[in-house]
Formats: C-alpha cells, structure tokens, sequence
C-alpha cells in the first residue's frame, strides 16, 4: 500500500519537480517565494479580521476620535491592504505559472521530437506499445491547460496551499488547542486524500477506454478530414460514420460516467461527513470557551475563521490538482517512450560504433545471405532463409506477389530493421558494421508509400539529399530525367511552387506526377553521390504508356548504377539485367527474362499471364487500357 502510494504519487511528483529548472532559478525562486506570501496572505487576513472584531465593542464605548477607535481603523485597514494585495498577486501567480509552463513545455516538446527522431531504427515507430506512449505523452501538450509545464506551476501553487493550512492549523493551535488542532489538519488531509486521490483513480478510467476513444477521435477525423472526402460522399457513407462515431463515443463515455459517480459519490460522501464532525466538535469546544468567557472575542473570530478556513482547504484546487495529474501522467509516459526508443536503439547498436562506409561501395555486390526475418510482435516469419545477391552495377528486378516480403527487404537493406537472422554484406563486410548514417547516404531510395511533403517543388526533390550543396540546375537535371520539369514549370511560381492546396498559391499534382517527383528525389540523391538506387513500385500510378517509357529510360538513366527495381507486374521489368522471383520470403527464380521465360516456371506463367491480360486490353493489375 504503502509502496504503491509512492510509486503513484511521490516519485511521478519529484519527476515533475525535475523539470522545474528548465523554467529557470529566477522564475521557480520568484514563483515559489509568491506562493509562500499567498499562503500566508489568507492567514494574515484572518487574524487582522480577528482583531477588527475584538476591538469592535472597545471603539464603540470609546467613539470616533479615541484612541481604541484609531486602533480599530489601523487594523481595518491593514486587514483591506492584505486582502487587496491578495488580489493583485493572485494574477500574477497566474501569469508566471503561464511562463513556467511555456518554458517547460516548450523543453519537453524539443525533446519529444529529438527522442522520436534519434532512432535509426523503424521498429519502436511500429510497435504499438511505443506509439501509444509518444500520443500519451504529446496529447497533455495540445490539451495545454494539464500539459507537463502546467503541472509544474500547479506543484509550486501547492506551496501556497499547504503553507495557508499549516498557518490556519497554527492558529487554531494556539487560540483553541494543540489537539484540536491535529483533529482538523487530521480530518483536511483526509477529506484531501478523498478528493485528490478520486482524481487519480478517474484519470486511470480514462486509459481503460483508450481503444475505444483511439476509435472515436479516428472516425471524426476521418469523416471531417480532406483525405477520405471524396469516399464519404460517393460511397455514402456519412450515416454509416455517424452512426460507428456515435457508438465508438458512447463506448467510451458510459463505463467513464458509471466510474465516476462510484468514484466521487461515495467517498465525497463519507470525507465531507469527517470533516464536518470534526469541524463541528472543535467549533463547539470554542463557543463553549467562549460561552464561559475562558477566551477573547478576538480569539473566537479567530477560532472559527481558522477551521471553517482550515476544512475548506480539503477540497479540490483548480490551479493544480487536474494539472499536477495528467502533467504527471505525460511526463510518466515521456520517460516510457523514451526508454522503449533507446532500447530499441541499444539493439541495434549493440554491434559497436559503425565503421566507415568506403565512398565507391557497393563496388563487388551487396548480398542478403540466410536472412529471416519476422516483424517484432509478429509470429510468421516474413523472410525465411532468404539468399540474395545484387551485383554492383546492374540492375536488379525483384518481382513476386502482394505481401512476398518484397517491400521488407528494401526496410533490411536500409537498415530500418535488422534481420532476425542471417545478414546482409556490403562487398563482404557486414552491414550491421557499417555506419547507419553513412550506410543511408549511400542508398537512394523511392518508397512505394513515399511522401508528398507539403513543401516546394523543389525541396520536395532536395529533400533525397539535403547533406549536398543546393544547386537549382542539379535539381532541374533531376525533375527533367524523371520526366517532371514541363509539368512543374507550368506551376504558378515554377519549382517554387508549394505542392499542396492549403497553402495560398500552391498546387496539388495528380498521382502520376508525385511518382515522378519521388523518382528525381532519387535521381538527385544518386548525383549527390548515392551508389544504390532502390525503387518499390516506382510506376504503380503511371499509365501504362509511361509506364513503358520509364523503365525503357530507366536502364540508360542508371548506368552503372547498382539497381534494384521493385514490381509486381512481371511484364514491367523484362528489360532489367537481372529478375529474381520471390515468393514466401524466399527467392524462387532468378535469371534474365529471356532465361526465365525459357525455364517456364512461376515467372514465365505470370509473365504470360499478365501479358494475356495486357494483350486483352488490359494491364497487370485488371485496369482497362487503350492499346
Ligand atoms: N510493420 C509490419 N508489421 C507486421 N507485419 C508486417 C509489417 N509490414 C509488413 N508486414 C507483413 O509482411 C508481409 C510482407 O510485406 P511486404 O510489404 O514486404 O510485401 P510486398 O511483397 O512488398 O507486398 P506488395 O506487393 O503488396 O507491396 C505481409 O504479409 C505484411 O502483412
């Protein structure tokens, strides 16, 4: 009990307490010591009211001018000056609360994107457990108001809570009893406990639906969002979106609704009846002093003002209690992300710091020897004792069917995985020795799944090589191979033209043409100096006509350039010096066209096949053409 009390709430508050210096010493030293005099303020306040009240019945037997009177008026208004200045400093508590917390979460924010980037590695960016930390964690920052800075502010308020309390239990030590005061500084901590501890149990409902509200937030998104606008409509799908969003929403606030009345309701209940007991007794045992004139009338305000102030301060504190819990929670779920990225990076760096990569390499040939692989979390084995050589200088076609384990292979060869087993050599060394960095450098490659970044033309073809020197004629040589430069010219500002329509002046391309853009970000990358050309699918969107030109372009483009060119249409890659057949994760065929169509096995069916096909009007994926 006493364990998971510390686990839950003391070490997740030091960790907040960690991140104070980030706000800087002046502001925590200047916010701290304003916390402090706000605590005191209301204690202040209490006994200068009390006074005022004791010396009510001597001013009025002495009248306007006696000295009691002038008495009374001085502490009146000591009494006005603390409760104004009370006034004043509560916005500014406000205020450098909202510069501590933009200071911090300004840190954290850096850091979290510094974690998410610094792994070479793809695995912890596709491992559930790791994704849903990094949402845990950044959502606090959109939220704002619960973020981590902001619990950091609201752990400082603390102070001025807990400093007016004890002042409130002082009080009532001295002017009623030591006893009665544990009793009421006993029954506010209990009555606190109920409250902030009814929070945390709430927060903890809240991960309980996180499929549910995972669901929910996908479905508005999706509905509401550009990217699916066009399916929405025309396969009429708005009742059927509302209806799931409808249901994945109530799925998510029902069992949050029941928790929260069990939550709140019963023990609200049973800390409200402590605290009036124990409110009632001590407020009795005063007017009893009282009533027998053992005490002043100066102490009897004060008596009663100390515990009605004291009780009250059971309850839940605005400025730091919601924040303090999720800012907690963000801040926990930080470190875990951060821990599951570095342990995915120890592995793969577990084989000691890289060795160069030698400018000219792949000069001999880059081989897959007995690889397996299996994505983490996954049972079936994707690659299963996969050989595979590409000779350097060549091209290399790789063809099999949806799901071979083809696009797997271009993630080990980039090292966005490392193989389960097995390995991969570049001109004999392992790759796993190789510098990750400048290993990348040296491979330029177009994802199937690449990205339209919402920049100019022309940094979207920079961006295969940002590390080389900015030259517009490198990237116009680039956009004019990939068969790009007309369509690009003809943009409103050229190559400077931002792709995208939610930027005022920007232009969106069709299909066809991104592909091509993604193909003179690799040519660019290969004239910065990269060895090994990798393109998945590079043609899926092209039509057919283009699609033959480029793969007759794309021998001469590439000369003497280690290549491997990724397809499921067999009838798109006759041309390449090589074809290797996959198929389970294994290589099944390999030859030139001409040898594989007189081996007659799996490529030759499919070949002929898809020619058929072709032949019929046809292409490989069933689409019609106009032969
Ligand atoms: N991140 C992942 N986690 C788990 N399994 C994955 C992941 N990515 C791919 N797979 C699985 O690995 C298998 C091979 O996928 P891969 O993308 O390599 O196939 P492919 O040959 O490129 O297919 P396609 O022609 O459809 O692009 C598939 O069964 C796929 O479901």
């Amino acid at each position: 009990m006493l364990r998971s009390w510390y686990r839950t709430a003391v070490l997740p508050r030091r960790d907040i307490a960690r991140l104070l210096p980030t706000a800087g010493s002046g502001l925590v030293i200047g916010l701290t010591t304003l916390n402090l005099v706000l605590g005191l303020l209301p204690v202040a306040f209490v006994l200068a009211t009390s006074v005022v009240v004791g010396q009510v019945p001597a001013a009025v037997e002495g009248g306007t001018g006696s000295a009691a009177w002038s008495s009374l008026v001085r502490t009146f208004v000591l009494a006005a000056v603390l409760f104004l200045a009370r006034q004043v400093l509560a916005p500014v508590q406000t205020a450098l609360g909202v510069r501590m917390q933009r200071r911090i979460d300004g840190a954290l924010r850096d850091r979290a994107l510094r974690i998410a980037l610094r792994s070479t590695s793809i695995a912890p960016m596709e491992d559930q457990a790791t994704l849903e930390a990094l949402t845990e964690a950044t959502r606090e920052f959109e939220a704002d108001f619960r973020s981590p800075g902001a619990s950091a502010a609201g752990l400082l308020a603390l102070v001025a809570r807990y400093v007016q309390l004890l002042g409130f239990v002082a009080v009532i030590g001295v002017v009623v009893s030591w006893p009665a005061a544990a009793a009421v500084l006993a029954a506010t901590l209990v009555f606190r406990y109920g409250q902030r501890g009814g929070l945390r149990r709430y927060s903890q409902v809240w991960r309980n639906v996180i499929g549910f509200r995972r669901r929910s937030v996908y479905l508005r998104e999706v509905a509401m969002g550009p990217a699916a606008a066009k399916e929405m409509r025309v396969f009429g799908l708005a009742g059927w979106f509302t209806d799931e969003y409808s249901d994945a929403t109530r799925r998510m606030l029902d069992p949050v609704a029941a928790r929260r009345r069990q939550i709140y309701l019963v023990p609200y209940l049973v800390y409200t009846a402590i605290g009036l007991v124990v409110g009632a007794a001590v407020l009795v045992s005063i007017g009893r002093s009282a009533a027998a004139g053992e005490i002043t009338l100066t102490a009897l305000a004060l008596g009663i003002q100390a515990v009605v102030a004291a009780i009250a301060l059971g309850e839940y504190y605005p400025e730091s209690d919601v924040q303090t819990q999720y800012g907690m929670q963000a801040v926990a779920a930080l470190a875990e992300f951060e821990e599951r990225m570095d342990a995915a990076e120890a592995r793969l760096a577990s084989s000691g710091p890289g060795r160069p990569v030698p400018p000219g390499a792949p000069e001999a040939s880059v081989r897959f020897e007995d690889v397996h692989f299996t994505y983490p979390g996954s049972g079936r084995p994707v690659l299963d004792g996969l050989d595979l050589d590409l000779p350097a200088g060549l091209c290399t076609a790789i063809v099999g069917v949806n799901g071979a384990g083809k696009t797997t292979l271009v993630k080990l060869l980039t090292r966005l995985h490392e193989p389960t087993a097995g390995r991969l050599t570049v001109d004999g060394t392992d790759l796993a020795d190789l510098d990750v960095a400048a290993w990348r450098r040296q491979v330029s490659v177009v994802f199937q799944d690449f990205v339209r970044y919402e920049l100019s033309a022309s940094d979207n073809i920079l961006v295969g090589a940002v590390h080389a020197p900015r030259d517009p004629a490198v990237v116009r040589g680039a956009a004019e191979r990939a068969g790009i430069a007309d369509a690009v010219d003809a943009l409103p500002a050229g190559f400077d033209t931002t792709l995208s329509r939610a930027y005022e002046g920007g232009a969106d391309l069709s299909g066809g043409q991104w592909q091509r853009i993604a193909i003179a970000r690799s040519l660019y990358a290969l004239e910065a100096g990269a060895r090994l050309l990798v393109l998945d699918e590079p043609t899926s969107a092209l039509d057919v006509r283009a699609e033959a030109a480029f793969f007759d372009r794309f021998v001469d483009l590439t000369r003497g350039v280690t290549s491997v060119l990724i397809s499921h249409r067999f009838s798109s890659v006759r041309r390449a010096d090589r074809i290797v057949v996959i198929d389970a994760g294994r290589v099944v065929e390999q030859g030139t066209h001409d040898e594989l169509v007189a081996a007659d096995g799996h490529y030759a069916r499919l070949f002929r096949l898809q020619a058929e096909r072709f032949a019929a009007g046809l292409d490989a994926d069933g689409n019609e053409v106009d032969a």
